[in-house]
Parts: structure tokens; C-alpha cells; sequence
């Protein structure tokens, strides 16, 4: 067991006036138990904490450090805007260069709009569904998580799913009533809801690969097939890439997937580690919002210029080197294939999701193609499996039902420290 006096400390403060001694739930370790560790540094891909435990980072804050944590050449870009000012609720040049870029890397999208946050983006793109539909009824997929706006909190995954509870008190029934749920990976239960709701639907919402109830992949045709059920019933496809987007290629799951999508939305991957989201569509549906149309949607704060230079720095080195897509994807598989094996030696009942750089193991003999199938890992597995990991200094998400994240600055050498750890600690399961 790693020294964690200091964070335990910490954690007892905290507990006394912040809701569960954290600002977001997944990181209480509810699930797990025991104390998080706070975390004072990260380099590279390698974390520290306020006991000098050294970690290697498989969370990378949750998905946008893809080239790792500090970074110099986004150090550098953030410096040297703070040195102009922090905050100006105006128009600055350099949203215009992070706009241009993403519209330069993504496919099928002219215009991008700034906000906060994912969860910003989504309800944003939500609204801008509905008014250019005209229509009031979303598909969401049970166990796919959207952030938390009310309409998306119905049989949501991530930390609502990890805390036992995918449906939040507090959401009115009537907004609730519009949210309808449909199962990943299954399009005939898309289909039914579509056809009960004839002309009603204004949107389908996908984690083109569901990260947030561990890692499920679409299987084939599954995303296509979203496509043509949205092109046959008039509903608009958005596409949650907060993510998938630039992490799985350039042009993000409408590039790896080849399927195209009407609204995309993104969140803390374009700020490189700062609060960014951000909307996309074609030009037709995104002039719809204010004040070129009647959609209204805004934010002080949106286009940070702060924010936009650490987005804008990670983005043009994504762009610049299409091949971290590739070694990013053989790393994970690496650990995937690594994590099989050892099962497979000691006959421990697991099944190791990967999709790109995203990967997570379930300990169950079946395959994990659904929400259903998710509920049948075994959770105590997991746990021992988590604290295991954490005693080799591997940092990875205290659910199951997140995704381990692999970045462009994991070494070698952090790789097989990964896959010797995985190995030691199924074996002892
Ligand atoms: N899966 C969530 C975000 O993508 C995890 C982060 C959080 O809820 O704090």
C-alpha cells in the first residue's frame, strides 16, 4: 500500500465544505473506497501526488492530455497569452485560428461555436437541434453520458453510472419525458422509438465509441445505421466527441468511422487541459444560431483567450503529426493484448475492450457489446484489479466505468511498467 498521510488529510478537509470532499463525483473513489490521491504535479505522462507517490497517468485528466502533461510548447502558448490578459468577453483573433483549425481537421463541419464545457456544447447542440427541427424529442443511448444537463442525465454512464444512481433527482419529469432511451448498439431499438415517435424526434446523441460505461465500441454498420435511420426519419445525428474528438484521428470518429454526423460536439480536448467545449455543423444549420439566427446561446467566458492557446498549441502539433494516431492506437492494443494474455494464463474470466487509444477491461467471460453486458463485470474484480494497479503507480480511473486513456507521452517503458502490472495483478486475481 502506498504512504497517502497527506492526501487523507486533505481529503478530511475537504469532505467538511465541498459535497463529498470533490468538485465532480467520480473522483471521490466511491466506487473503489479508500482515499484519492491529490494530485500536486503532472510531467509527461507522469503524475505526483501530495505524498510523493509518483504515478503513470492512464486518466490524463480525463481524456484531452494527449500529448501529455505540461507540455513546453503549450506551457509556452499559455504564458505568453496570459502576459496580454485573462478575460475579455470580445472578440480575439486567436478563437478565430482555433475555429479555422478544427473546421480545417473535421470533417463535414463549416462553422464552430465556443462554449465551457462538454456538457455546454452538448446542451447547446441540443437546443440547436430542436430549433432547427422544430421538434422536442432526443435519443440518447442508456449508459452513454453527455455531461450534466438535465435532458441527459436519463440513464447516464460515467459518474452517475459509478455512484449507482444513471438518472439524477432534479430533473423535471416533463424534461425527462423527452429524453428517449435507446440501446448502444442495437438499431432496432432505435428504430421502434423513432417509429412510436413518428415526426417527433429532432435528434439522435452518440458517443460514437461509448466511453463513459467503460469502453464499448460500435460494431459494424451500428454508426451507418444511425445515419440512414436519422436521414430516413428527418432527426439530426450529433455526434458527443468530447472523447473521441482528435484522439482517435484528425478528424476524429467521423474520420475513423467514416460515417458523417450533422452536429459535433467537443469539449476539454480542444482546451489541451483547460475548461473548453465547442459545437460544430454545416454552415446551413449553424448560421441558425444567435445572432445570425433565433437560437440563443452565449457565454462570457466562451473563446477564453487563455484557454484557446493551450487548445490551439495541442491541436496544431495533432495536426502536424497524424502518426501519434497510429502509436497511440499499437500502444493500447499492446496493453489490451497484454491484459488478454495474462487472463488467459491464469483463467481469470476478463474481456478487454479497445478502440483507438481507449481501452478498458470488464471481468466477465462474455463480450461487453452494450449496457446490459457492462453490468456483468464484476465489480469486486474490479476493485481489487484498481488498488492492485495503484500499488504499481498506475493511475488509472477509479470506475469501472470509465476509460483507461493513452497519450502520445507515454514511453515505452510506461507501456510495459502498464502491462507487467496488469499482468502481476490479474495473476493474483
Ligand atoms: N467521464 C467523465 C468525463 O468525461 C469523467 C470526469 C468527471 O465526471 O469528472
Amino acid at each position: 500500500m502506498l504512504t497517502q498521510a497527506h492526501s487523507e488529510a486533505l481529503f478530511e478537509r475537504a469532505k467538511k465544505v465541498l459535497p463529498g470532499g470533490v468538485n465532480s463525483p467520480v473522483r471521490a473513489y466511491r466506487s473503489v473506497g479508500g482515499t484519492p490521491p491529490f494530485l500536486v504535479r503532472g510531467e509527461g505522462s507522469h503524475v505526483w501526488d501530495e505524498d510523493g507517490n509518483e504515478y503513470v497517468d492512464f486518466v490524463g485528466s480525463w481524456g484531452p492530455l494527449i500529448l501529455g502533461h505540461s507540455h513546453p510548447a503549450v506551457l509556452e502558448a499559455v504564458g505568453q497569452a496570459m502576459q496580454h490578459g485573462l478575460s475579455f468577453g470580445a472578440p480575439t483573433a486567436i478563437e478565430v485560428d482555433v475555429a479555422e483549425l478544427i473546421v480545417s481537421m473535421v470533417p463535414n463541419i463549416d462553422m464552430v461555436r465556443m462554449v465551457n464545457s462538454g456538457t455546454e456544447a452538448v446542451m447547446s447542440a441540443l437546443r440547436v437541434a430542436r430549433g432547427v427541427t422544430g421538434r422536442d424529442k432526443i435519443i440518447k443511448f442508456e449508459g452513454c453520458y453527455h455531461g450534466h444537463s438535465d435532458a441527459m442525465l436519463v440513464k447516464a454512464g460515467s459518474g452517475a453510472l459509478t455512484g449507482g444512481a444513471p438518472d439524477s433527482k432534479g430533473v423535471p419529469s416533463a424534461v425527462a419525458a423527452d429524453t428517449l432511451i435507446a440501446q448502444y448498439n442495437d438499431l432496432n431499438s432505435v428504430r421502434e422509438l423513432l417509429e412510436a415517435n413518428p415526426g417527433q424526434v429532432a435528434a439522435i446523441i452518440v458517443e460514437p465509441i461509448a466511453a463513459n460505461m467503460g469502453v464499448v465500441p460500435p460494431e459494424p454498420g451500428f454508426l451507418e445505421g444511425l445515419r440512414a435511420l436519422c436521414d430516413a426519419h428527418g432527426a439530426l445525428l450529433i455526434f458527443d466527441e468530447v472523447i473521441t474528438g482528435f484522439r482517435l484521428a484528425r478528424g476524429g470518429a467521423q474520420e475513423y468511422f467514416g460515417v458523417r454526423a450533422d452536429l459535433v460536439t467537443f469539449g476539454k480536448i480542444i482546451g489541451g487541459g483547460m475548461p473548453v467545449g465547442a459545437y460544430a455543423g454545416k454552415r446551413e444549420i449553424m448560421e441558425q444560431v444567435a445572432p445570425t439566427g433565433p437560437i440563443y446561446q452565449a457565454g462570457t467566458l466562451s473563446g477564453n483567450p487563455v484557454a484557446m492557446a493551450a487548445g490551439l498549441t495541442q491541436l496544431q502539433i495533432l495536426n502536424a503529426h497524424p502518426e501519434i494516431y497510429t502509436e497511440i492506437e499499437h500502444k493500447a492494443q499492446h496493453m489490451a493484448d497484454a491484459m488478454r494474455q495474462a487472463a488467459a494464463a491464469s483463467q481469470v474470466a476478463l474481456q478487454v475492450n479497445q478502440c483507438g487509444a481507449l481501452l478498458c477491461p470488464y471481468f466477465t467471460s462474455e463480450p461487453v457489446r452494450c449496457f446490459a453486458d457492462t453490468q456483468r463485470s464484476d465489480l469486486e474484480k474490479f476493485r481489487t484489479y484498481f488498488w492492485g494497479m495503484q500499488d504499481h503507480h498506475m493511475y488509472i480511473a477509479p470506475s469501472q466505468y470509465e476509460a483507461t486513456f493513452v497519450n502520445a507521452s507515454h514511453t515505452e517503458e510506461d507501456i510495459e511498467a502498464f502491462c507487467q502490472a496488469a499482468a502481476a495483478v490479474i495473476n493474483a486475481l
